[in-house]
């Protein structure tokens, strides 16, 4: 930084890459990106309040920070679930702001839900079938491609989804949304509730499916594994941006390890089944 940024320079790099200006400069060109977004559910009450993010092709970027800082939100409202009340979410240069789910899904944006994300009564490839309502006719090529990242969902196919593990039904639910060949994928929470050696694996499994080319927005309470893995990673904050850099600065992070990441690393140690 040189000493033409005024209050900025008071700033940590972290926070500085934060504000909407830096945003703004390094969001150009990118895959999705949200500007300035507000939300919320009650009327009146914003959740998120002026949050900013970018994709560029082929990364992977992680969201963290406290309970109810609006993580989740923030996912819902770039995949058209909640109605955002000012800022926009553009996809490839259009605006999607107002575009609903089931419209982005075909405009190549996939989305798993943190939970209830299978049809516990439908087999596993049933529950693929329904990822593909749109496009049933390549089922059998798309089926082969999730196969390739989730072997088991194919030596399982014919189990009902209800009978899998936490961890199985996770690939169920990612395998799913990857039946329709999205550019971009949004994940809530994919490790959350999962034993330490399924976490491990539902990340593994992540980095694997950005090498296809997929490129992915996640919400994570496993902070320091989602930072690892990320190129890079947003601290939400009461629903606004507090820090972004990179996963590996943000790890090294002082001030982020003091204010998120202890906080954060001790409630992932009591994961479960
Ligand atoms: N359907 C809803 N109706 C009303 N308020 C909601 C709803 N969903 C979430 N909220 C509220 O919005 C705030 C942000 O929730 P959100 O789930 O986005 O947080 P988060 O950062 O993902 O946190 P967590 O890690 O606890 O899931 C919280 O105060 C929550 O109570």
């Amino acid at each position: 930084m040189t000493g033409n940024h005024g209050a900025a320079e008071r700033l940590s790099p972290a926070e500085y890459a934060a504000t909407p200006a830096e945003h703004r400069r390094l969001a150009e060109g990118a895959l999705m990106r949200a500007d300035d977004l507000t939300a919320g559910y009650i009327p009146g009450v914003n959740i998120l309040e002026g949050c900013n993010l970018y994709l560029h092709e082929k990364e992977i970027v992680g969201i963290i920070g406290p309970n109810g800082a609006g993580k989740s939100t923030l996912l819902k409202s770039l995949f058209g679930l909640i109605p955002v009340r000012s800022g926009t979410v553009t996809l490839r240069s259009e605006n999607i702001t107002a575009a609903q789910a089931h419209t982005l899904v075909t405009k190549g944006v996939g989305y798993v839900p943190q939970t209830n994300n299978v049809f516990p009564s439908l087999t596993i490839e049933e529950n693929l079938q329904m990822g593909m309502y749109l496009r049933s006719k390549q089922f059998a090529e798309r089926f082969e491609f999730v196969a390739g990242l989730f072997p088991l969902l194919k030596q399982r196919r014919r189990l009902k989804a209800g009978s899998l593990s936490g961890g199985e039904r996770q690939m169920v639910a990612m395998g799913r949304a990857l039946m329709m060949d999205p550019s971009v994928l949004l994940l809530d929470e994919p490790s959350a509730g999962l034993s330490p050696m399924f976490q491990d694996e539902v990340f593994v499994r992540c980095k694997k499916i950005n090498a296809t080319g997929v490129s992915i927005i996640m919400v994570e309470q496993n902070a320091r594994r989602c930072l690892q893995i990320c190129d890079r990673g947003y601290v939400l904050d009461q629903g606004k941006n507090a820090y972004t850099d990179t996963g590996h600065n943000l790890l090294n992070d002082p001030k982020v390890i003091e204010l998120y990441l202890g906080t954060l690393a001790g409630k992932n140690e009591r994961g479960t089944h």
